[in-house]
């Protein structure tokens, strides 16, 4: 399934958030939003699962504007993990896990056999099944970040969002999550602080300046040293992965930062 952002723009109190952003996704394609705090990724990750409506532009899927869909039937399409995804009430893993079918049941329709052995392969995946019984809320950072993975998988989408998913993880788990996404063949958009990571798994990237893209393209295209420095500010040596090709960047602490912040 494609998506695309078509000239999505968010104002807010009279403040452009995000300026007539212009993205396509392809189907099984995994794009990574970059950018520094405060650039839009967010937003623009927002109005892709509909907690945002754009103030112009629309999101597309397969060419149907979202905003003239229930939200159930978005919801049983894009699955969005985010900081938002969060519960306050203190449901047990697995029951978190199974509120991921909710958009493909009816009124309190009971769980399937199948839905049952699907949210099973998804805590299984999201390596939580040893917690299915415990409460969310006193689970550690991490261990939230994966129940929200096994619920966003039980939503069986063919389109992820994930604003900023390897949050609290670590590293065994980032790199666990980010080889799943590779291997998903699901259309993903996910928002990444890590651009190593972003680098190795992503197919594109799109560098998000201001509210506005500044760069779209491979990771070997968009990530030089050029870029990093107009964008985020800050001095590196790129190299590329002796076995993966993809490029890595090698920051440097020794670099004159003084009087570089605005
Ligand atoms: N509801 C809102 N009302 C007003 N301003 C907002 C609102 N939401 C976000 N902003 C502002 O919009 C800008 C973009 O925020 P956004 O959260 O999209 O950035 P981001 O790239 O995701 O940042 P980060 O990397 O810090 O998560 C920021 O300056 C933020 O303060």
């Amino acid at each position: 399934m494609k998506l695309r952002l078509d000239g999505v723009a968010v104002e807010i109190a009279g403040r452009t958030l995000v300026g007539g952003l212009d993205l396509d996704v392809h189907s099984g394609e995994i794009v990574g939003l970059l950018g520094p705090n405060g650039s839009g990724k967010s937003t623009a990750l927002r109005c892709v699962y509909r907690a945002l409506r754009p103030t112009a532009g629309a999101v597309l899927l397969d060419g149907a504007d979202v905003a003239g869909m229930a939200p159930r039937e978005s919801a049983r399409s894009i699955a969005a993990l985010t900081q938002e995804s969060r519960s306050e009430l203190d449901f047990t893993v697995a029951e978190v896990v199974a509120l991921g079918r909710t958009p493909h049941l009816r009124g309190n329709q009971a769980l399937s056999e199948r839905e049952h052995e699907l949210c099973r392969q998804a805590m299984e995946r999201a390596d939580i099944v040893h917690l299915a019984d415990r409460g969310v809320l006193g689970l550690s950072g991490g261990e939230r970040q994966r129940v929200l993975i096994a619920r966003a998988l039980v939503q069986e989408p063919r389109v992820l969002v994930l604003d900023e998913p390897t949050n609290h993880l670590d590293v065994r788990h980032q790199v666990e999550l980010l080889s799943f996404l590779r291997s998903s063949g699901l259309t993903v958009l996910v928002a990444l602080h890590d651009l190593n990571l972003a680098a190795s798994c992503c197919d594109r990237l799109a560098v998000l300046s201001g509210g506005s893209l500044v760069a779209t393209g491979s990771p070997a295209d968009v990530l030089t040293a050029e870029l990093i420095r107009r964008v985020f500010g800050v001095e590196v040596t790129l190299v590329t992965h002796p076995r993966s090709g993809a490029p890595q960047l090698l920051y440097d602490l020794s670099a004159d930062y003084e009087g570089t912040r605005s």
